[in-house]
């Protein structure tokens, strides 16, 4: 975590009431662990798993990951560029040290999918991951506005993947706000040049 960035998140909180969560593909673990001491309402695993405001959890029930397994691990055996990253309700193929091997990670992904019901496939930043179908980031944060302190409140989100533009659409489907970190084509209205850009406009608010 770049310096600063957990002190403006907390002052951020607390300025906005406690009406901030994070909303990532990570498991809910991995996000504290990255923001520690801080601990804010959070969905992990775009959305199976969330933390209210309160400390409240919710768990998605999800589909079996075992026969995507199955298909995917021979592919992974044979490459020492791949990373396959399991999380409760989903199966995230990573090839960021192979980039060559982008479109078999994707066809073995595809097959792989045949093998299951109830997941769907979700491009990311050099990973191709399977999701589970019930959960996206939008309907975390429509959960989210369902609950104090977000409740009554414009929702504006903020990402920098493919897998953020369920968020953004469903925030501007409320009435709300999208911001696009970076390039990429997006359905977000707003967009800003880099995280740290993010970073700026964060503490401009603050100030
Ligand atoms: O929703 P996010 O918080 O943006 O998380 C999305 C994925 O993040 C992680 O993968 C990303 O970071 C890796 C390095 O830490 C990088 O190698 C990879 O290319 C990125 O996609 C995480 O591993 C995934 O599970 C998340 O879905």
């Amino acid at each position: 975590m770049p310096p600063g960035l957990i002190t403006s998140l907390q002052r951020l909180q607390l300025a906005a009431d406690g009406a901030l969560a994070i909303v990532s593909g990570r498991p809910l673990e991995q996000v504290d662990h990255f923001l520690a001491p801080l601990r804010l309402a959070a969905a992990g695993v775009h959305g199976v798993e969330r933390r209210s405001s309160d400390g409240r959890m919710t768990q998605l029930p999800v589909p079996s990951i075992e026969r995507l397994l199955a298909h995917l691990n021979p592919l992974v055996a044979q490459h020492a560029g791949l990373l396959l990253e399991v999380k409760r309700g989903a199966l995230a193929l990573h090839y960021r040290r192979a980039p060559a091997l982008e479109q078999a990670c994707v066809q073995a992904m595809t097959a792989a999918l045949r093998q299951e019901a109830g997941f769907t496939l979700l491009r990311g930043k050099m990973v191709v991951e399977a999701k589970t179908a019930d959960a996206d980031k939008g309907s975390a944060i429509a959960a989210f506005m369902q609950e104090p302190p977000f409740v009554g409140r414009r929702p504006v989100f903020i990402g920098d993947d493919i897998t953020d533009e369920a968020g953004f659409a469903w925030v501007q489907s409320a009435g709300g706000l999208g911001i696009k970190v970076g390039p990429g084509d997006s359905q977000a209205h707003a967009r800003i040049a880099s995280a740290a850009a993010v970073r700026t406009m964060l503490a401009r608010i603050l100030q």
